[in-house]
């Protein structure tokens, strides 16, 4: 009987985790996790909470008290804090701008990355873990790791697509390289291509090509297994 099998997807916000993974698990039949709605989803309840987020102690003694639970179907991704769908109010600005110093804590990342290694190991059919450190961290036997990489130019165009000119070009992008810098930084998982990961440069692909080119190499991988 062959093993699930396990994609990591890693990468900088707007390289096409979140669409790319959807997509190619949806695709092949597997579940999907995005690991990034749980760091929001956290925030989210921190802030709601009255917890100070630029205090690490004090986020790190809270880190355990939320219930947070993703549901891994691609077609229909949920996230709920507590009982009560989050998968609104965890896109808000407010929850974008904390969630990177929410999600250096190594108690949270602690317990989320209990819950994400257990929803990979009872993914019967296997799964796609989207995130930042899922490759080197969470998921390092992964079947197939890939790196998603995109300018910052084409990841603020993407973003701000996304924000209906909510902020102008110039501000999204700033926001943008910020959060990177803040992720890839840190001390606790930081943002990192894994040596064993493939990368894959987003930025003069179409969204379509970039599907394409992951699920052929997942089938490649299960040809040689
Ligand atoms: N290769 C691409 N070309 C054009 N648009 C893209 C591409 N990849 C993603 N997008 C769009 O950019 C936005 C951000 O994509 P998303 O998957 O959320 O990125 P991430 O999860 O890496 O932040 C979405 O609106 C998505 O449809
Ligand atoms: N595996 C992960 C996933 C997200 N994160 C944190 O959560 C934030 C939001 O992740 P996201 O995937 O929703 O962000 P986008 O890439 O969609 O902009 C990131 O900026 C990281 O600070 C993390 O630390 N580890």
């Amino acid at each position: 009987m062959e093993s699930p099998v396990i994609v990591a997807i890693d990468g900088p916000s707007g390289t096409g985790k979140s669409s790319t993974s959807k997509a190619v698990a949806a695709e092949l039949g597997l579940s999907y996790l995005d690991t990034g709605a749980q760091y929001r989803a956290i925030t989210w309840w921190m802030l709601s909470n009255g917890i100070d987020v630029e205090d690490p102690d004090e986020i790190a003694l809270a880190a355990t008290k939320p219930v947070i639970i993703s549901g891994t179907d691609p077609k229909a991704p949920t996230i709920t804090v507590d009982g009560a769908d989050a998968s609104a109010p965890i896109r808000t600005p407010e929850v974008t701008a904390a969630v990177s110093a929410v999600s250096a804590v190594p108690e949270v990342r602690r317990r989320l990355v209990d819950a994400q290694r257990c929803a990979a190991a009872h993914a019967a059919q296997g799964i796609v873990v989207e995130g930042r450190d899922i490759g080197t961290t969470v998921l390092p036997d992964a079947t197939l790791k890939i790196f998603l990489t995109a300018s910052a130019e084409a990841r603020a165009a993407r973003r701000n697509g996304e924000l209906k000119g909510g902020q102008s070009m110039a501000a999204t992008q700033e926001a943008l390289v910020r959060r990177d810098a803040a992720d890839s930084g840190r001390k606790t998982s930081p943002l990192i291509k894994a040596d064993d990961a493939v990368e894959v440069d987003t930025t003069g692909l179409s969204l379509d090509q970039v599907i394409e080119c992951v699920v052929t190499l997942i089938e490649e991988k299960r040809a040689v297994r």
